[in-house]
């Protein structure tokens, strides 16, 4: 792979192979995400793109080479590798807050595990975090049980916001959410990519987040890349499934 040292992709991955219980799922995947992209991983339903992003988290064990920011995670040490794991925040499907904690205390989580801050300071910059991803003051103290779907996923990118990474990973998080709740997500997650810097990867079944929300499309099947280009170039392909995805009924909004 050609390697650009002064001004590597935030996220390549080269080579990447994925077992699981005997069964190859994801088999030579790659794909590289720019500074500031928003890249979005499609693929067919069980075609491995949450396993190719917990891979890339270190989640789950792989082989092949995944670097962030120009490093090659298997080659750190210890200490460099918390450090790197600091420079990315995530957001699970479904959200995966802690039931038990309120959403400032799951904001404040990755903080306790990661940083050494006075429990004043800690609060104050969950808050921040609360207000950022467009969250009233009052859903501090809330329990995620009491919030609306649209909500916990709100909750859960301030707390994948928590620690200022420079790299987001989101898994389908418009899934669940109305189209109007799930377009305003999309327009925040544009926003926070401009105002923070952010390099984005985000699994989705989305066409409408794919449509406003993604600079660049990476197509996942049989475990391995099936195209990576923008919208005109997946929506030109002529590839069975990608016509498919991309001219079937529920694309007739991204038509003309
Ligand atoms: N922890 C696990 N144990 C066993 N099999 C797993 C595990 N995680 C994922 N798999 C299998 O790996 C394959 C890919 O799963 P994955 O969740 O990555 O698919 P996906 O492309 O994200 O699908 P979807 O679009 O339906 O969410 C599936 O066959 C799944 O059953």
């Amino acid at each position: 792979m050609a390697e650009n040292t002064e001004n590597p992709p935030v996220l390549s991955v080269h080579d990447l192979k994925v077992e699981i219980d005997g069964r190859q799922i994801i088999n030579g995947m790659n794909f590289e995400a720019q500074r500031g992209e928003i890249l979005g991983l499609i693929g067919p339903s069980g075609s491995g793109k949450s396993v190719t992003m917990r891979a890339i988290v270190r989640l789950l064990p792989s082989t092949g080479d995944i670097r962030i920011l120009g490093r090659n995670y298997a080659e750190l040490d210890r200490e460099e590798r918390v450090a790197t794991q600091k420079k990315w925040g995530i957001l699970f499907q479904q959200g995966a807050l802690f039931s038990s904690l309120s959403v400032l205390e799951n904001i404040e989580f990755p903080m306790r595990e990661h940083l050494h801050l006075s429990p004043a300071l800690r609060s104050d910059i969950a808050r921040l975090k609360l207000d950022l991803v467009g969250l009233p003051a009052k859903a501090a103290q809330l329990y995620p049980s009491e919030l609306s779907g649209g909500m916990i996923k709100r909750a859960a990118l301030a707390r994948a916001l928590a620690l200022d990474p420079q790299i987001l990973f989101l898994d389908e998080p418009t899934a669940g959410l109305d189209p109007i709740g799930a377009g305003k997500f999309d327009e925040l997650i544009v926003t926070l990519r401009d105002t923070l810097d952010l390099t984005v990867l985000m699994v989705t079944h989305d066409l409408d987040s794919l449509a406003t929300a993604c600079d660049r499309i990476v197509a996942l099947a049989n475990g391995k890349l099936l195209l990576a280009g923008t919208m005109a170039e997946m929506r030109a392909s002529t590839d069975p499934w990608l016509r498919d995805y991309f001219h079937g009924p529920r694309a007739h909004g991204l038509e003309g």
